[in-house]
């Protein structure tokens, strides 16, 4: 075995990353890096007890010049006895439709026809070709980008994918031991020269920063990759805290709003908080985190949860509002309808209210259980009642207590600003404040409840 088949072998052993008697499919551009990666495994093949099969995509980006990649690839396979799959699909023309960029759709299409050969042939593990020199750019490009933490951490030596795994095997090796072992077994790969180029901004780390690592320690990837290593054990023990903590403190309203309980996220350590806050946005974000949303929207995220005001707002990507109200915080794409209303509600009828909530009218016996959510009626009072929202000056008249101002009783009950101009406050025609449904009832709920049938009025 030479230099690097030793250091392969070793590393595809310390993570376990081929499973006896597994298929592998292998990812072959027909460059130096996926060429050598092919020729290491079809060799191995059988002291891995493996069978392969190779997947090749022509993203029709260089013309006549890829198609004939597209069958130089085609033709190693045929010399080398192993099944060949390949594509060509028109990135540009996709990019048209699309406002990504030419790199990033030219990866989605890759990894979906990846997932496709995959299922077809029942194949487990994708084998990829990149090395411990791309770890290095990916993670210096990461870091000087700005990028969560876990895909800072680089490039994962093996990770699920589709039903399956995929594995990189020469994140252990560089470069140049890629292209020493290529010499070594004669092996003719096709060269992409905008590689080269330093119009690209991975190009330019590879040109300008790698050469200079180098030459301070030669073994400059070995440490890279072992922080990556690293990081992201950490990193996947944290989230798995955080993930628990956010089923603690976080909870799904029915129309999709997140809310946020302070009291119990103040209580777990920063590093949890902050992992905790990133869920949530990336839950809300359906998992992609609009460009423009920066360090600094986080930052004052944990400034609206620390502050001493015991309320505010802000403003984050695409519409994203964040409440804050006393030990609340709630995360919500809907608009706050601050419209006042006014609503006749007639004996017997259903009323959607702008809050979401319902308001119920029947007429039966009374339940044995009624708390803030029902209201009986006097039989005196007549009908319509109306519902409305608060005015300057409310005041609820409670029994044992007089009348106490509809403000303080918000304020009193925490309920959050953003919700007090559309809470329903039920009136008969005096503009008496009968019940503020959920929260109190006034002294005119009626007092016997032992005769006859009554109006129960419900909120839900
Ligand atoms: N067009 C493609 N078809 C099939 N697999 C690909 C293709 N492009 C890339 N891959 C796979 O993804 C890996 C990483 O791709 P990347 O673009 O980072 O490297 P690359 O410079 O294309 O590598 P290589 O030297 O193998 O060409 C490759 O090593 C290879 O396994």
């Amino acid at each position: 075995m030479s230099d690097l088949e030793k250091k392969v072998k070793q590393f595809i052993d310390r993570h376990k990353l081929i499973q006896k008697g597994s298929s592998v499919l292998v990812g072959v551009s027909g460059g130096p890096d996926s060429l050598a990666l092919l020729y290491f495994l079809n060799k191995h093949k059988e002291m891995y007890d493996i069978t392969l099969t190779v997947a090749h995509v022509d993203h029709m980006l260089r013309g006549k010049q890829s198609f004939e990649e597209l069958l130089y690839v085609k033709n190693i396979c045929k010399d080398w006895d192993i099944p060949f799959e390949g594509v060509q699909v028109n990135v540009n023309e996709i990019s048209k439709e699309s406002s990504s960029s030419i790199e990033v759709i030219a990866r989605e299409v890759r990894y979906d026809f990846f997932q496709s050969v995959m299922k077809k042939r029942n194949i487990s593990t994708l084998a990829l070709g990149h090395h411990g020199d791309d770890q290095i750019e990916t993670i210096l490009m990461r870091l000087t980008r700005g990028s969560e933490l876990k895909a800072a951490a680089g490039i994962q030596v093996k990770r699920p994918f589709a039903t399956g795994t995929i594995i990189r095997p020469f994140l252990c090796v560089t470069k140049s031991e890629i292209e020493d072992y290529i010499k070594m077994n004669n092996l003719i790969p096709v060269y992409d020269h905008t590689n080269e180029e330093d119009i690209y901004t991975r190009n330019r780390y590879r040109n300008h920063i790698l050469p200079f690592l180098k030459s301070e320690n030669k073994n400059v990837h070995i440490h890279f990759q072992q922080f990556s290593e690293q990081m992201l054990e950490d990193e996947f023990f944290l989230m798995d805290l955080a993930k628990k903590t956010y089923n603690k403190v976080v909870s799904k309203e029915k129309n999709g709003d997140l809310t946020l309980n302070l009291i119990e996220f103040r209580k777990a350590p920063f590093p949890l908080q902050r992992r905790c806050i990133q869920l949530i946005l990336n839950y809300l974000y359906n998992g992609e985190l609009p460009k423009d949303l920066t360090s600094i929207h986080i930052d004052s995220i944990f400034e609206l949860i620390d502050k001493t005001k015991p309320s505010g707002q802000i403003d984050l990507p695409q519409n994203l509002k964040v409440y804050r109200s006393y030990d609340l915080c709630v995360f919500t794409f809907h608009v706050q309808t601050k419209k006042p209303y006014f609503l006749n509600w007639d004996k017997g009828k259903t009323l959607e209210l702008p809050n979401g909530r319902q308001l119920f009218m029947k007429e039966g016996s009374v339940p044995d259980d009624i708390g803030q959510n029902i209201f009986i009626l006097d039989e005196n009072t007549e009908f319509p009642l109306y519902v409305r929202t608060r005015k300057n000056g409310d005041r609820i008249r409670i029994k044992g207590v007089g009348t106490k101002k509809i403000k303080s009783l918000f304020i009193d009950l925490k309920i959050p600003h953003n919700e007090r101009d559309v809470w329903p406050i039920v009136t008969d025609q005096e503009d008496n404040i009968l019940w503020v449904p959920g929260l109190r009832k006034s002294i005119y709920e009626a007092s016997d409840f032992t005769t006859g049938e009554k109006v129960i009025l419900q909120y839900k």
